[in-house]
Order: structure tokens, then C-alpha cells, then sequence
């Protein structure tokens, strides 16, 4: 190969080395799932179809606000996330992205964020993505995460406002169905990442973040962990009864969700020690959100409400006759 050849490869390969670690620096697989949540309320919020130009703008302003969030986490948290195995490689503690200029993205970003969702969606919606930004790093990052073990009880609450900015976006403002969503994340949060921190207690003690399981050991996480599912369970029906955003599909599906959920957070509480029920419990609550999220969307179709309802009609005319 010609010298100027290999020079353009290392180039080119460079590049794509910078591009990959500013886009790992914005932990990118969290991301879909919150997009997911913003999605299926925008289908509920209007009812089964969204100006589908809306949902982009939506989303992509959406990607963008929790992108920044992330990259500023990742320089807050860059101390203990070189001491921790876990993290260790990403971007900032690796040395591959510099403080000053992840600030410089995450700034970027955000601004992007606010004119995009400003300017196709509504103001509202983008204040309340810039609200996530300000909530997860000034209440989780800053404030909580290492004075707390409850840091992520409320300091989840940035998690759920992504499914705000989605309501927002299309009715310009937050009705009562959007805060249950929001309280359906904010419940469903303490679950997520409680299984998840039983199997990494370790690395969070090394660095004295006072997650749940380093201070209260695994048999109490567990219990918490149970708690806030049996809780979850009756908040997620409440888009059914009383404020009627969703419909019985929508119900049905949310209980038998729930209630595998509820069989996986048991089995853990029976035996809190166990890694594989920890991470099993973990990986069915995104499943679980990811499937839920779809329910809402496929209950709000009006195909599937016509069909319910003529189901129902079909089966009480049975029953009556
Ligand atoms: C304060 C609240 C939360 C905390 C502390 C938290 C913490 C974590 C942590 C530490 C991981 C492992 C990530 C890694 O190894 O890099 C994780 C994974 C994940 N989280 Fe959360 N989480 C929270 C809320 C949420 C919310 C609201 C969502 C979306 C609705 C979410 C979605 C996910 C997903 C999809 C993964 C798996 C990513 C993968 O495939 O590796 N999390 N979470
Ligand atoms: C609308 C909007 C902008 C919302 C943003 C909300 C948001 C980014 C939520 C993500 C929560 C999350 C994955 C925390 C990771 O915890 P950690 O950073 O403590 O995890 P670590 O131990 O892996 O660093």
C-alpha cells in the first residue's frame, strides 16, 4: 500500500475512533427506551395518530436533551468512574474526550435540544426536556447520588419526564394522563435499578456512592424492590380508570405485565442473594417498559379500540341473549 494510502486509512480510522467516543459518551443504550416512553405517550396523547413529522421532531429533540444529560453525568461522575471497573473505559476517565470539550458537546446538544423541540413542537415541551437535563444532574448527579441511598428514588423522577415532553408536544400541555405516566416511570425506576445495583454493589462501595444494596445489604433491597413492583402494578391501571387515556386492552396487557413482574421481584425477595434472579429482575423491567410502552400504543389505535368495542358488544349481546 502506497505510504499516502495508509496515511488516509489511520485518518479516517481516527475519526471514526473521536466520533465513536463522543457517541459513547452520551451512554447511547439507555436512550431508545426512554425515546420508546415519549413515543407511546404522544400515540395515547392523540389518541392513535400523531402527526408522525411531530413524533420525529419530538424524538430527535428528545435523543438530544438525554444525550446532554448523560455527557454532563459522564464529566460530573468522571472521579468515580475511573476508580470503578465498570466504567472505566468510557471516554473521559480513558483520557479519549477532554472535559472542556465534552462540556462544549453537552452544551451543543442541549441548545439543539431546546431550538429543535422549541421550534417544531412547543415551548412547553422543550422547558420540560431541559427540565430532565437540570433534574438529573443538579437532583441525581449533584445532590443525591452520593449523599443518599434513596438518590434514586427521586432522583428518577428525571427518567420520567421524557413521556411529559411527548404529552407536551402534542397538546401543548401536561393533562392528568401524563403525570400518571410520569408516576408510572417514577415507580418503575427503584426496581430497574435496585436488581441491577445488587449485582454491582461492589464497584459502587469501592467508590462510597451509597446505592441501596451498600447500605442496606441485598435481603432489604430486595424488600424494597417488591414493594415498589406491588405498587407499580395499580399505578400503571390508573391510564385505565379513572382518566380513561387507555383502553381494557391496554388494562389486560398491564396486568399480566405486571404480574410476571411482580413473580420475578418475589422469587428475588425469597432469595435476595441470588445473581441470576438480580439480573433477571433487571432485564424483565426494560422488556417490561419497552412492552407496556407498545400497549399503550396499540390500545390507542383506533382499529383496535372499533374492534374492542365491537368485540364487547358481540359478547355482552351473547351473554344477554
Ligand atoms: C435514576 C434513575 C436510573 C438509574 C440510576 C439507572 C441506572 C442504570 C445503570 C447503572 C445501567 C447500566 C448501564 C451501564 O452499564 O452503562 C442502566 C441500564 C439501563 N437503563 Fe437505567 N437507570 C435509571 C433510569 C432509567 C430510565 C428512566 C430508563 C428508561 C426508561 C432506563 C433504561 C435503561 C436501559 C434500557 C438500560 C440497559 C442498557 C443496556 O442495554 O446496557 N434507566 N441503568
Ligand atoms: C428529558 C431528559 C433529558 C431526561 C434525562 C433522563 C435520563 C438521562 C435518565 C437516565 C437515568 C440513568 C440511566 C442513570 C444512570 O445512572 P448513573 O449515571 O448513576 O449510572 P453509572 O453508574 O453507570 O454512571
Amino acid at each position: 500500500m502506497q505510504p499516502s494510502n495508509i496515511a488516509s486509512q489511520v485518518h479516517h480510522e481516527n475519526i471514526n475512533q473521536v466520533f465513536r467516543s463522543y457517541y459513547q459518551l452520551t451512554k447511547p443504550r439507555i436512550i431508545p427506551l426512554l425515546l420508546i416512553e415519549t413515543a407511546a405517550s404522544m400515540w395515547v396523547a392523540a389518541q392513535g395518530h400523531p402527526n408522525l413529522l411531530l413524533v420525529l421532531v419530538t424524538l430527535i429533540g428528545g435523543w438530544l436533551a438525554a444525550a446532554s444529560a448523560q455527557v454532563i453525568n459522564c464529566v460530573y461522575d468522571r472521579d468515580i468512574d475511573y476508580d470503578m471497573e465498570r466504567t472505566r473505559d468510557r471516554p473521559i476517565p480513558s483520557g479519549r474526550i477532554q472535559v472542556r470539550d465534552a462540556l462544549i458537546f453537552a452544551g451543543l446538544l442541549a441548545l439543539s435540544s431546546f431550538t429543535l423541540l422549541a421550534g417544531f413542537a412547543n415551548l412547553l415541551a422543550a422547558c420540560l426536556a431541559m427540565a430532565g437535563i437540570v433534574v438529573y444532574i443538579g437532583v441525581y448527579t449533584h445532590w443525591l447520588k452520593r449523599s443518599s441511598p434513596q438518590n434514586i428514588v427521586i432522583g428518577g423522577a428525571a427518567g420520567a419526564i421524557p413521556p411529559m415532553v411527548g404529552w407536551a408536544a402534542v397538546t401543548g400541555h401536561i393533562g392528568w394522563a401524563a403525570w400518571i405516566f410520569f408516576a408510572i416511570v417514577f415507580v418503575w425506576t427503584p426496581p430497574h435499578f435496585w436488581a441491577l445495583a445488587i449485582l454491582i454493589k461492589d464497584d459502587y462501595a469501592k467508590v462510597n456512592v451509597p446505592m441501596l444494596p451498600v447500605i442496606v445489604g441485598n435481603e432489604e433491597t430486595a424488600k424494597q424492590i417488591w414493594l415498589y413492583t406491588i405498587l407499580l402494578v395499580p399505578v400503571t391501571l390508573l391510564m385505565v380508570c379513572p382518566t380513561e387515556a387507555c383502553g381494557w386492552l391496554y388494562g389486560l396487557l398491564a396486568l399480566l405485565l405486571g404480574g410476571l413482574f411482580l413473580q420475578k421481584a418475589y422469587d428475588l425477595k425469597q432469595c435476595p442473594c441470588d445473581r441470576d434472579l438480580a439480573r433477571g429482575v433487571f432485564k424483565y423491567s426494560i422488556f417490561y417498559m419497552m412492552l407496556l410502552s407498545a400497549a399503550m400504543v396499540v390500545d390507542s389505535l383506533p382499529v383496535t379500540r372499533y374492534t374492542v368495542q365491537a368485540l364487547v358488544g358481540f359478547l355482552g349481546g351473547t351473554f344477554i341473549s
